[in-house]
């Protein structure tokens, strides 16, 4: 994209050197510093490339190539959000080569012999319409910015930093339809803090946001695959989505979690003196029939058996309506 700049630059193409000259100098009294000017279509097209002028006044007829293809050409390379104003220098009166002018993508035309009035107030026309087509250019950034920002917040955990239900929900689904077609299992990991309403009425609403920072960190470096998802499920609960996954490969990777939590060492007022998380496991290969509804409500019991077997370990479930 072009930088936002008063100074406007212009290219006037023109064979004949005395037209130039004329054109250059109504050009210089309106503020135009140095035009830069070129004789031939194939000049015109390599300053073009060079310079990205704002406006180019140019000759319908040129001894190479013909005013109407140099158009054509500009057109066609320009990229999205430029735009190059493009000013006819005609001599011809006939309505269709006029509006032929514009049909190639010129923006407006100028009649020969060239009125110094005229052209300073065309070139003014221009000028508002590139300040206005910036601004426009401008806006549309900044709204694709906060598009992704929007895009962004809505998909993740504002406490944890990871991706939230929402993003869980849906990519869970685009999970699930890409294990189905490659026939290969996916696995859900249900994971809990431990007593976690103990935390936070001993340490404090602050201290509990914390230590879910911390496990929360410890869960998505335990989904390092682009397939992998970790997200926060629910206040103090996670979930681990693992395609192409089984369900000792799911155990090997909770356990690891299981681990790398209590590793943190959070102090904690349970048996074993620390933060420990519960999880519940199920995997499935998805197919007609089964469904990720189950799967999820699967590792839930699963999750739901580890807490009942005393917490702080790994349970792996079945697949199955419960
Ligand atoms: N600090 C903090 N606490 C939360 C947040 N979300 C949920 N909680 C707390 O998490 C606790 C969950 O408690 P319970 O569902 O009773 O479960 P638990 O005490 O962890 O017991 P078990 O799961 O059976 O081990 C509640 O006290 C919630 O207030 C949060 O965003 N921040």
């Amino acid at each position: 994209m072009k930088k936002r700049t008063d100074a406007l630059k212009v290219l006037v193409v023109e064979d004949s050197k005395v037209t130039l000259k004329v054109l250059c100098n109504f050009l210089e009294r309106m503020d135009i510093k140095q035009p830069l000017t070129a004789e031939t279509g194939a000049a015109a097209i390599e300053i073009y490339r060079k310079e990205r002028p704002d406006i180019i006044m140019l000759d319908a007829q040129l001894p190479d190539i013909d005013g109407f293809e140099i158009a054509r050409q500009i057109r066609s390379s320009e990229k999205k959000d430029d735009w190059t104003a493009i000013i006819f220098l005609t001599s011809m009166t006939k309505d269709e080569d006029l509006a032929r002018g514009i049909e190639v993508g010129g923006d407006d035309y100028l009649m020969k012999p060239i009125s110094e009035v005229v052209l300073h107030a065309k070139v003014r026309a221009m000028r508002r319409l590139i300040e206005m087509q910036r601004s426009l250019v401008d806006v549309s950034h900044q709204l694709n910015a906060a598009n992704k920002e929007l895009q962004r917040l809505s998909t993740t955990d504002g406490l944890t930093g990871i991706a939230n239900r929402r993003m869980f929900d849906e990519l869970s689904l685009r999970e699930w339809r890409r294990c189905e077609r490659m026939k290969k299992p996916l696995a859900l990991v249900m994971l809990d803090i431990d007593s976690f309403k103990l935390f936070n009425d001993q340490f404090g609403h602050q201290a509990g946001d914390e230590c879910l920072r911390a496990v929360a960190g410890q869960v998505a470096r335990a989904a390092p695959r682009a397939a992998d998802l970790a997200a926060r499920y629910g206040g103090e609960e996670f979930v681990l989505v693992l395609g192409e996954t089984d369900a000792d490969g799911a155990k090997w990777v909770a356990e690891n979690v299981r681990q790398h939590v209590a590793e943190l060492g959070i102090p904690h007022a349970t048996p074993s003196r620390r933060v420990t998380i519960s999880c519940g496991i199920a995997s499935v290969e998805p197919k007609s029939g089964f469904s990720l509804d189950v799967l999820l409500r699967s590792a839930d019991r699963a999750l739901y058996q580890a807490k009942v077997e005393g917490r702080d370990r790994v349970v792996v479930g079945d697949y199955g309506e419960v």
